[in-house]
């Protein structure tokens, strides 16, 4: 079997797509176009911008630019022994995402990569197992809920602008405000998970970072197969980080189950970790605690990163448009007058709003989705084979002229108050079932964070700040964000 796995079935899905014209780069031996990927992509980021401007698709995806115009815009390409199908085309992606949820989903590849990291929890689940995952969660991102969360939204970036407002006062006038950024995200998401246990959940999440790092190392050679059994020092190391965030998570969980087993208190609690374990204690299944843990790792991931870097590259792009900062500013003002932001207020926010949709347009934190499928369908006029993944660039999507006008590559949110809307060009979080169940915490968490940032210091950028956005799995500056701080009063 492991031969049809590596050879005979690839060579069956570039038979069927070359008979429906849709073609691609020559793979190599169980390499595929990895190497040309590689280089392509290295040739491309070594060197930084020039100039601060968002014209970024043929730096980030070289090989999307290359290929697609060599072979057109659907073409085949080889990740490693995966075959990948490139989509652009809006309307076969809507449906694709909408319809096809239960029989696609992550790929052996990638739920390898993630094995050690965050399992198999909601984002890389599949099937039956990611339905009732989704169903288990789903109540801990919803209406109140999701409003009781606010109150450590501010709490933490008070105690982030106090900060701020320390070293202002030391003379400092220059902050790297991305890692500002990662920080605070990463409080409040501990704070949201665990609750009181959040100095605890804080430490975790700061080994998980580490092995996030050599999980990304290892994972550079997953496309060979076997490389998992290699003995290396990566894997040693991988495995012994993971055996100590599990002790201390089961630490957190144990007490829980302990205080409502002994009668101490009468729920798990209400942060995300108590809602979790009180939802499955409701549905009358016992705890797989392997599972529960890869949830809590799983929300400390995909919920932190990449709501730090929203915020990131909403700051640059603000600290660089003045007039855009200002007229923000004014909103801010005019809703909250210094008070602080409550959640039913935040809606009002329209410009706030337009900035944050077009920051995550030119720089959406996820910049590629991929999905493998697993079985025949019919997509459009397209025959799609089981086993082939579709590969979604939503950077090149998010950026296409054809799609946004010749002002794509320009920083103008002007172009989201008209409330008409192409369906499926702007795909920041996913589309259809699967997409992601952070996304109304993300939006809240960037507009209460912004809001308290700009209404109490205005940017510029520095002369320090050197444009260079790289691709690790998100959309990073190379070298962080250097801004210029001076305080206003609120
Ligand atoms: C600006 C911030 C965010 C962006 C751009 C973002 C983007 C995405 C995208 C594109 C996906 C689909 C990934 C795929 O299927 O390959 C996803 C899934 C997911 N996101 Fe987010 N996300 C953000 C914030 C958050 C937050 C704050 C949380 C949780 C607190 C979160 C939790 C998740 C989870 C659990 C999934 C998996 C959902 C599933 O497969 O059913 N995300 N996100």
């Amino acid at each position: 079997d492991n031969i049809s796995c590596y050879w005979l079935t690839p060579i069956r899905i570039k038979r069927v797509m070359e008979k429906q014209g849709v073609r691609g780069p020559k793979p190599r031996f169980l390499t595929g176009n990895i190497l040309d990927m590689a280089s392509l992509v290295s040739r491309a980021v070594s060197q930084d911008m020039k100039t601060i401007n968002h014209d970024i698709v043929a730096r980030l995806l070289p090989h999307f630019v290359a290929w697609s115009n060599q072979y057109g815009k659907r073409f085949l390409y080889w990740n490693g022994i995966e075959p990948r199908l490139c989509l652009t085309d809006t309307g076969l992606i809507m449906e694709f995402l909408s319809k096809y949820n239960n029989i696609s989903g992550k790929s052996w590849q990638q739920q390898q990569g993630s094995k050690h990291f965050i399992g198999r929890g909601l984002l890389m689940a599949n099937g039956e197992d990611w339905c009732h995952q989704r169903h288990i969660v789903a109540p801990a991102f919803n209406g109140e809920r999701l409003k009781s969360y606010a109150g450590h939204m501010v709490e933490c970036t008070m105690e982030m602008i106090q900060s701020l407002q320390k070293v202002l006062e030391c003379g400092q006038s220059e902050v790297e405000i991305g890692e500002c950024l990662t920080e605070l995200t990463a409080d409040i998401i501990s704070r949201t998970e665990f609750g009181t246990n959040f100095e605890e959940g804080k430490q975790i999440f700061h080994l998980l970072t580490k092995l996030q790092g050599s999980v990304s190392q290892a994972s550079r050679h997953l496309w060979f197969p076997g490389s998992r059994f290699f003995p290396s020092t990566y894997n040693r190391e991988i495995k012994c980080m993971k055996k100590e965030v599990e002790r201390l998570l089961m630490e957190i969980i144990q007490s829980r189950k302990d205080g409502v087993e002994m009668g101490r208190s009468s729920s798990y609690g209400n942060d995300l970790l108590g809602i979790l374990l009180n939802e499955i204690k409701k549905e009358g299944g016992s705890l797989n605690l392997q599972q529960v843990m890869d949830e809590c790792k799983t929300f400390f991931f995909a919920g932190h990163e990449t709501t730090a870097l929203l915020l990131t590259w909403t700051i640059m792009l603000l600290s660089s448009n003045p007039s855009w900062q200002d007229k923000v500013r004014a909103e801010i003002k005019e809703v909250f007058n210094g008070e602080t932001p409550s959640v039913d207020q935040l809606s009002k926010l329209t410009l706030l709003q337009m900035v944050i949709k077009e920051s995550m347009r030119l720089y959406p934190p996820a910049t590629v989705l991929p999905r493998m499928v697993f079985e025949d369908i019919v997509l459009g006029d397209l025959y799609i084979p089981k086993g082939l993944s579709i590969w979604i660039p939503v950077l090149a999507i998010h950026h296409s002229e054809e799609l946004w006008g010749i002002d794509a590559n320009e920083f103008n949110p002007e172009r989201f108050a008209s409330k008409s809307f192409i369906h499926g060009r702007f795909i920041p979080f996913a589309s259809g079932p699967r997409n992601c169940i952070g996304q109304k915490f993300a939006i809240m968490e960037a507009k209460i964070i912004l809001t308290l940032l700009i209404s109490r210091f205005s940017f510029t950028i520095s002369e320090n700040y050197n444009h260079a956005p790289v691709v690790v799995l998100t959309i990073k500056p190379k070298y962080g964000v250097q801004v210029c701080l001076n305080p206003l009063d609120p």
